[in-house]
């Protein structure tokens, strides 16, 4: 996230890290949302390698441990069947893990409310997003999670000549696209977007410029989670 600030601990208690195993240690790689207690929605792109992965739920600063962490091993990975690696610009940059145990819901683990099938947000809609990526284009992550007011920019906007032009499709959600957007590592993340009075992951944090990330009037991309809600329910239940 470059921009905005650090979280108040476990404010987005949904958000997980994902990680991988490289050597003997794991690395944080990607977020996610914790969307039931042993299921985590995150990008496709974040999964669509070989690894062993792991999910920590909790989480906020990634180098203590505040006792608050729940630990997960993934059992299955999920990747949507119509995602392609080379053509992020498609769509479809969504993927389920599920976990090997289901995570105990407490202060500090929620659950994250799914928007309803088909919802559109209007434009300039009030929306957060998290996440451990950089903190500047080409920089380091960030150890605490950290949060950015990202207002939703309506597809007629991003999608304009000046803005993401075609790149962008309906099936995703663009916001930001001034000084502060997300940045690598905040991928598979979650935009929080309150809707009366309450938040919803209505985007899954998929892409920014290839020439930075806080690029003017190229918003971070983000899958419209609105658009996934049959996918998602086939692919759990
Ligand atoms: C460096 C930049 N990285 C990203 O945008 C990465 C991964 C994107 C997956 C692509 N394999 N995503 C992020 O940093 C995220 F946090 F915003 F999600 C990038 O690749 N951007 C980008 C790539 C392609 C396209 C386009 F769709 F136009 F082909 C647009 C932007």
């Amino acid at each position: 996230v470059v921009g905005g600030e650090v979280a108040s601990p476990n404010s987005w208690p949904w958000q997980i890290s994902l990680q991988y195993l490289s050597g003997s240690s794991y690395y944080h790689t990607c977020g996610g949302t914790l969307i039931e207690k042993d299921w985590v929605m995150t990008a496709a792109h974040c999964v669509d390698s070989t690894r062993t992965w792991r999910v920590v739920i909790g989480e906020h600063d990634l180098y203590t441990n505040s006792g608050r962490e729940q630990i997960k091993s993934v059992s299955q990975v999920y990747i949507h069947p119509k995602w392609n690696r080379y053509s992020v610009a498609s769509g479809y940059d969504i993927a389920l893990l599920k976990l090997s145990s289901e995570a105990t819901l407490n202060s500090y683990v929620q659950l994250g409310a799914l928007p309803p099938s088909g919802q559109i947000l209007p434009n300039n809609s009030y929306c957060y997003i998290t996440g451990w990526g950089r903190t500047s284009t080409g920089g380091p992550i960030s150890d605490e999670l950290k949060q950015a007011y990202l207002p939703s920019v309506d597809h007629q906007t991003c999608s304009s000549s000046s803005w993401w032009g075609s790149t962008v499709k309906t099936t995703m959600v663009c916001a930001g696209g001034g000084e502060d957007s997300g940045c690598n590592g905040d991928s598979g993340g979650p935009l929080n977007c309150q809707v009366n009075g309450k938040y919803y992951v209505h985007g899954i944090a998929s892409f920014v410029s290839s020439y930075g990330c806080n690029t003017i009037r190229k918003p971070t991309v983000f899958t419209r989670v609105s658009a996934y809600i049959d996918w998602i329910d086939l692919t759990m239940y």
